[in-house]
């Protein structure tokens, strides 16, 4: 039996994990650790309890104003102290947070392989965004195994030197997880929801939060503030924990009576949410995969990124942060839904709902206890839609 340290920090990570760890413990040839960073407190054991996922091990490191070099001190210094008594035989990193930096160098710093999960994905720009570009290419360095959710990401690692034989295309879990909570049946009753899903009027979805957006923020608000003045829509912003988010949105929409401002949602709810929207306009990258994946019109709040699938296909639109440019993309996709629903958009662009089973399989065939996986392929460059391209203004 191989001993596996996962280790995460935050909401995203949670969910993108929390099939992949339930599958680990149920597989006998894994004897799996949980070890919390902390990194998000609240966001991420909301998100832990979805999966019915409780961490073994919580390192606690976050603290009110810390910086990436505390974040990354603390985290490499708690787990200093739990390598050497765990003696895992791998530890599972995902993605590009402080946190999936910070817990490869342990891992490298202990002779620990390190698996990456989330791998290759790259915006080009190192310091865009930031700082998760820079991490994940870090890890890429370290990693043993490079598990790339999508063909593109897998020629991202193969152009920056990683060797082919340590690379698996898995998908993206974050589908299986999708795919699974908008089966679950809702528990408790949320009247929000319940309302939306009686009301006739379009139903916008926003939200933003990324460290390079705040300043942008208000400039957000504002555009939703106009687009929110048509009496055919209505805006529901899911905000983020960050004081700066919510005060940026709170001082220009709080008087709106077709915007709801409301906390985060647990998963479930946020996935019914999800589905219920019209149209999605995020900059969280969740959003960038979740939205195509539920077939919605997805507009990023943007000017580059790291998950170009559903953009080259024209599925997704990166629409920037500029007022100007937000109002005339969600106008014109308001104003052609129709066209848009009836349109064959493709939706499989980050995974097929099998990237746990292929993650699995290729942690145990590193370790000699299973065969090779087939690969996951999304035939993305084969089945454009170009919705947003063929109907640009
Ligand atoms: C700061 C940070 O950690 N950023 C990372 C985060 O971005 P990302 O911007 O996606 O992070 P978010 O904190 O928005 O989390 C997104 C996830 O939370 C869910 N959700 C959202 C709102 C809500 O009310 N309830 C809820 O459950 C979404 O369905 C989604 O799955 O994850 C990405 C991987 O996916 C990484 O590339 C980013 O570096």
């Amino acid at each position: 039996m191989k001993k596996i340290a996962v280790v995460l920090g935050t909401r995203p990570e949670a969910i993108k994990y929390g099939p992949v760890i339930n599958a680990l413990k149920k597989d006998p040839r894994f004897e799996v650790f949980i070890i919390s960073t902390g990194q998000h407190k609240e966001m991420l054991d909301d998100a832990l309890a979805v999966f019915d996922i409780k961490p073994d091990y919580n390192l606690k490191v976050m603290q009110p104003g810390q910086t990436l070099a505390q974040i990354t001190s603390r985290i490499t210094d708690g787990l200093a102290k739990l390598l050497p008594q765990l003696k895992p035989d791998a530890l599972t990193v995902h993605g590009d947070t402080g946190t999936t930096l910070a817990a490869a160098l342990s891992g490298f710093h202990h002779h620990i392989p390190v698996i990456h999960i989330e791998a290759g994905l790259r915006s080009g720009n190192v310091y865009s965004p930031f700082p998760e570009e820079g991490n994940r290419k870090l890890v890429a360095q370290i990693a043993s195994l490079h598990l790339a959710p999508t063909p593109g990401n897998a020629a991202n690692l193969i152009r920056e030197g990683i060797p082919e034989n340590r690379i698996v295309i898995t998908g993206n879990t974050v589908v299986d997880a999708l795919l699974w909570a908008i089966e679950q049946i809702p528990q408790g009753d949320n009247t929000l929801l319940e309302a939306l899903h009686q009301d006739t009027r379009k139903i916008i979805l926003a939200s933003a939060h990324r460290r390079e957006a705040w300043e942008k923020i208000p400039d957000i608000a504002n555009a939703i503030k106009v687009i929110a003045e048509r009496p055919d829509v209505r805006v529901v912003i899911p905000m983020h924990k960050n004081p700066i988010v919510r005060q940026a949105f709170q001082n220009t929409l709080a008087d709106m009576n077709n915007v709801d401002l409301i906390e985060p949602l647990n998963y479930l709810d946020f996935c019914r949410l999800m589905n219920r929207a019209d149209i999605i306009l995020s900059d969280s990258s969740g959003a960038e995969e979740e939205g195509p994946t539920l077939g919605k019109p997805t507009l990023i709040l943007r000017s580059l990124t790291e998950r170009p699938e559903a953009t080259h296909s024209g599925s997704a639109i990166l629409v920037g942060n500029s007022g100007e440019q937000i109002i005339h993309h969600v106008c014109r996709i308001l104003d052609n839904l129709s066209a848009f629903k009836g349109a064959n958009v493709q939706t499989d662009h980050y995974g097929d709902g099998l990237a746990t089973q292929r993650v699995i399989g290729a942690i145990a065939n590193f370790f000699g206890l299973g065969p090779a996986v087939q690969p996951f392929y999304c035939g993305c460059e084969m089945r454009p839609n170009n919705y947003f391209v063929t109907n640009a203004a």
